[in-house]
């Protein structure tokens, strides 16, 4: 089976994932091109029910588009306060065009609603908490023709705090608080992220399913 590299198409155009991807993919040797290189594919429509089918529909777009093979990554916050929204419609939760500082302030306006924090007793920083939270990572690998090579997802485990801590990272990062580092997402190096981000989980499943088919 195509292994990726030494170079890999994914099929995002969001500056932090590519930055993360770059770094991660760095690690063995693979360089890591994004639809950023790519200005004249069209956007993609994610209207799948799931993070999987989205992670799919991106790199199928991707791979017919360039005629190689494509990783895809779909993503988001699923909050347990709010029955795992926003989950898939993480990105334009506070509608669109999608906008971070907008979908953050929509998280902690529909949580403050909730009233009480929860979950305060397994956090030993004292940072106010309002739900336990995890993000989530589909990815799709696929062949030029639209063949899946490999698909995985990662989860990472959080809590989100009641206010934005952090410069690091993207989206949701600076209300995801890490109970055991106490500290948020946002507050993490790159390297520190991925190696326990729902992201870095799914890419080394990737590698894994990868590496066994040969
Ligand atoms: O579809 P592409 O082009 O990959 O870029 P996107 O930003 O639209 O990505 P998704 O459709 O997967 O939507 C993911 C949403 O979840 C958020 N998200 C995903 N991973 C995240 C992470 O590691 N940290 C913080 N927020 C994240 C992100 O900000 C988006 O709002
Ligand atoms: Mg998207």
């Amino acid at each position: 089976m195509p292994l990726p590299g030494p170079e890999v198409v994914i099929a995002t155009k969001n500056a932090g994932k590519v930055k993360e991807f770059q770094a991660l993919f760095g690690e063995r040797g693979i360089a890591v091109r994004s639809l950023r290189d790519y200005p004249d594919i069209p956007d993609i429509v994610e209207d799948g029910e799931t993070f999987a089918a989205n992670a799919l529909i991106k790199a199928r777009a991707v791979a017919k588009a360039i005629g190689a093979p494509a990783v895809a990554d779909d993503s988001g916050l699923a909050v347990e306060r709010l029955n795992g929204a926003p989950g898939v419609y993480s990105a334009r939760y506070a509608g669109e065009p999608a906008d971070d500082a907008a979908n953050n302030r929509k998280l902690l306006a529909e949580l403050g609603q909730l009233g009480a924090t929860a979950g305060a007793a397994a956090n030993p920083g004292g940072v106010k908490l309002l739900s336990a939270a995890k993000f989530v990572c589909a990815m799709a690998f696929v062949d030029a023709d639209g063949t899946v090579l490999a698909a995985v997802e990662g989860e990472c485990d959080g809590a989100i705090a009641a206010e934005p801590r952090g410069e690091h990272g993207f989206g949701y990062d600076p209300l995801f608080y890490i109970p055991q580092l106490g500290r948020t997402m946002a507050e993490l190096s790159m390297e520190e992220k991925n190696a326990l981000s729902h992201r870095g989980q799914a890419l080394r499943k990737l590698w894994q399913a990868m590496d066994k088919q040969g």
